[in-house]
C-alpha cells in the first residue's frame, strides 16, 4: 500500500516583474523523505519554499497538502524588533502549544540549554540557528521545513547540523524539505535533491544527481577552481539500483552518516 504524498506541487510557475523564478517546477514529497533543493543564489528555492508553504502565491500551478499537515519552518531569516527585550525561552514559548517541558526537551537536545535565559538579541550566527530549529521542532512536525539551516555555522557546526537532521528524522518521524547551497555537505544527509536554477535541472539520488551533466554544468566550474569538495562513501546498500530510492543505513547511533572522514581537498 501506497501512502498519500505529504506535499505535493505541479507545474508551479511565479514571475517577478517579467522575470521567471519557478519555471514549471513540479516536486513531491513523501512521508519520511529528506529531499533537498540545491542551486545557486537567486535561482528560485526559498521562493519554491513559499510557495509550497502557502505563503506565496504562484501565478500558475498547484500546492495540496495532506489535511491537518503540521509543518515546522526554519525561515532563511526571521527579523526581531531589537528593543523588544526576549529570552530564548520566552521566545520559543511563543510558539503555539509549546510547553515548558517541551521547550526544555528541545533546548538540550540541540545542546543550548545553556541559552534559556539569554537575550534573543545576544546570540551567534549558529546559536540562533539552532533556536529557530526548536522553534520549528516545538509543533511536533510532520513535515520539517528548513531554508539554509546552517547559515552563519562554522564548518563544524555545519557538520554536526547536517548529521543531526536525518537523525531528528528517525526520532520525529517526519519528512523533511531543506534549501542547502553545497550538495556535496548535505548529500550523506538527504535521500532526494532536486536542482534547481528556475526549472529543475536534475532531481533524484545526491550520488546520481553529483555526476549530472546539467548539475555539473551549474556547479562544476567550482570544482575545477580547487575549492575543497568531498567524496562520498556509502555505508548502506541499496535495495534498488535502477532508482537509487530505496536504501538501508544503519541507525545505530547518533550520527548514522558520519563521513567527516571522506574528506578530500583538491
Ligand atoms: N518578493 C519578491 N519580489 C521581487 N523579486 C523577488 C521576490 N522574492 C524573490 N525575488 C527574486 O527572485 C529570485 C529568486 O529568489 P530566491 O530568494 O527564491 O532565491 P534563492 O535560490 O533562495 O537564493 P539564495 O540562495 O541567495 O537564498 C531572486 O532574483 C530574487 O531577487
Amino acid at each position: 500500500m501506497t501512502s498519500q504524498p505529504l506535499l505535493e506541487g505541479k507545474d508551479l510557475c511565479l514571475s517577478f516583474r517579467q522575470k521567471k523564478v519557478l519555471d514549471n517546477i513540479s516536486l513531491t514529497v513523501n512521508a519520511g523523505q529528506i529531499i533537498t533543493l540545491i542551486g545557486p543564489n537567486g535561482c528560485g528555492k526559498s521562493t519554491l519554499t513559499k510557495v509550497l508553504l502557502g505563503l506565496q502565491q504562484p501565478d500558475t500551478g498547484s500546492v495540496r497538502t495532506q489535511r491537518n499537515l503540521r509543518i515546522g519552518y526554519m525561515p532563511q531569516q526571521l527579523p526581531l524588533d531589537e528593543r523588544m527585550p526576549l529570552t530564548v525561552s520566552g521566545f520559543l514559548r511563543l510558539t503555539r502549544r509549546s510547553t515548558r517541558a517541551d521547550i526544555a526537551h528541545w533546548l538540550e537536545r540541540l545542546n543550548i540549554s545553556h541559552l534559556g535565559e539569554q537575550s534573543v538579541h545576544k546570540l551567534s550566527g549558529g546559536e540562533w540557528q539552532r533556536v529557530l530549529l526548536a522553534r520549528a521542532l516545538l509543533v511536533k512536525p510532520q513535515l520539517l521545513v528548513l531554508d539554509e539551516p546552517v547559515q552563519g555555522v562554522d564548518v563544524q557546526g555545519q557538520l554536526e547540523l547536517y548529521q543531526l537532521i536525518p537523525a531528528l528524522r528517525d526520532e520525529l518521524g517526519c519528512a523533511v524539505l531543506m534549501v542547502s547551497h553545497d550538495l556535496h555537505l548535505v548529500m550523506s544527509a538527504t535521500d532526494e535533491v532536486i536542482c534547481l536554477n528556475g526549472h529543475v535541472c536534475c532531481s533524484g539520488h545526491p550520488e546520481t544527481v553529483s555526476a549530472d551533466p546539467a548539475y555539473l554544468e551549474l556547479f562544476g566550474k567550482r570544482l575545477d577552481d580547487g575549492i575543497a569538495y568531498y567524496t562520498h562513501h556509502h555505508d548502506h546498500e541499496h535495495c534498488d539500483h535502477d532508482h537509487g530510492h530505496e536504501h538501508t543505513h544503519d541507525h545505530s547511533n547518533n550520527h548514522p552518516h558520519d563521513h567527516t572522514q571522506s574528506k578530500q581537498h583538491d
